[in-house]
C-alpha cells in the first residue's frame, strides 16, 4: 500500500513506474508498496493496465522508468495460463519440482487437495476444462510457497466452492506474512482486501477497506 506503514519492510516496492506501448501511455507513474502480511487489491477497467503492471512486477516486462524491487521468492500466477497441453498434469508438477529446486512435491500434493485437482493428475492439461487448466496455473505460482504472490484473476473459471476455497487459502497466506496482490474485477471479492489500489488513466489510487 501506498504511504502505508513501515512496520515491514515491503516485500514488492514500486516507485514512478511508467509504461507505453507504441506511444500510448499505459503506466504513468505508478506507486506500490506490499509490506509483509498485507492482501492488496488492484481493480480498474479492461485495458486499464493492470496486467502490464503485474508483469513489470515480477519482472517480466522492463517498464520504461522507474524501480521496481522485490525480496524473497516470488509466485506470478499469469492471466493466461503457460502451460503444455501435451503433458499431464503430474508431469507439470514434476517440471516445476525441477525449476523450484524443490525436495518433495509435499506442499503441492496439499494445494491438489484444497483446489480438488489430486484425481486430475494423470490427466494431459490439453484435455482439462477451462476452470481445470486455471487451477493448475495457480498450483504452480504457489508449490514453491512463495513469500509474493502476484496473482492477475486467479479464479477465472472457478466453481464457488473453490472460488471460496480461494479467499480462505490467500487470507491464509496473507496471515503467515505472505505479500500478496491480486487483480480483481469482482465486486463481491473487494472486501477480502487490506487496501485496494484502483488504476485509473495510468495511476493508482487507494482505498483503505474496513478488514
Ligand atoms: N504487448 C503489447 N503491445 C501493445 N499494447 C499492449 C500490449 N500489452 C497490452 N497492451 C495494451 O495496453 C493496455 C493495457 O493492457 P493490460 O492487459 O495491461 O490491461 P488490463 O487492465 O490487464 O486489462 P483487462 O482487465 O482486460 O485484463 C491495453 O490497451 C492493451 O491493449
Amino acid at each position: 500500500m501506498q504511504g502505508a506503514t513501515t512496520r515491514h519492510r515491503p516485500r514488492l516496492s514500486i516507485s514512478g513506474v511508467c509504461k507505453e506501448y507504441g506511444g500510448r501511455q499505459v503506466l504513468r507513474g505508478v506507486d506500490l508498496d506490499v509490506p509483509a502480511g498485507t492482501l492488496v487489491g488492484v481493480v480498474g477497467e479492461n485495458g486499464a493496465g493492470k496486467s502490464t503492471l503485474l508483469r513489470i512486477a515480477v519482472g517480466h516486462l522492463a517498464p520504461d522508468r522507474g524501480t521496481v524491487t522485490r525480496t524473497g521468492a516470488v509466485g506470478y500466477c499469469p492471466q493466461r495460463a503457460v502451460l503444455n497441453d501435451a503433458f499431464t498434469v503430474g508431469q507439470h508438477l514434476r517440471l516445476f519440482q525441477m525449476a523450484y529446486r524443490l525436495a518433495t512435491l509435499e506442499r503441492a500434493g496439499e494445494l491438489m487437495e484444497l483446489l480438488a485437482l489430486t484425481g486430475c493428475r494423470r490427466q494431459r492439461v490439453g484435455e482439462l476444462s477451462g476452470g481445470t487448466r486455471q487451477k493448475l496455473n495457480l498450483l504452480i505460482a504457489l508449490m514453491h510457497d512463495p513469500q509474493l504472490l502476484v496473482l492477475d484473476e486467479p479464479y477465472q473459471g472457478f466453481d464457488w466452492d473453490t472460488h471460496q476455497r480461494f479467499w480462505t487459502l490467500a487470507a491464509d497466506l496473507r496471515d503467515q506474512g505472505r505479500s500478496i496482490i491480486v487483480v480483481s474485477h469482482l465486486l463481491h471479492d473487494l472486501h477480502h482486501f487490506d487496501a485496494i489500489a484502483q488504476l485509473r488513466q495510468g495511476r493508482l489510487h487507494f482505498e483503505e477497506t474496513n478488514r
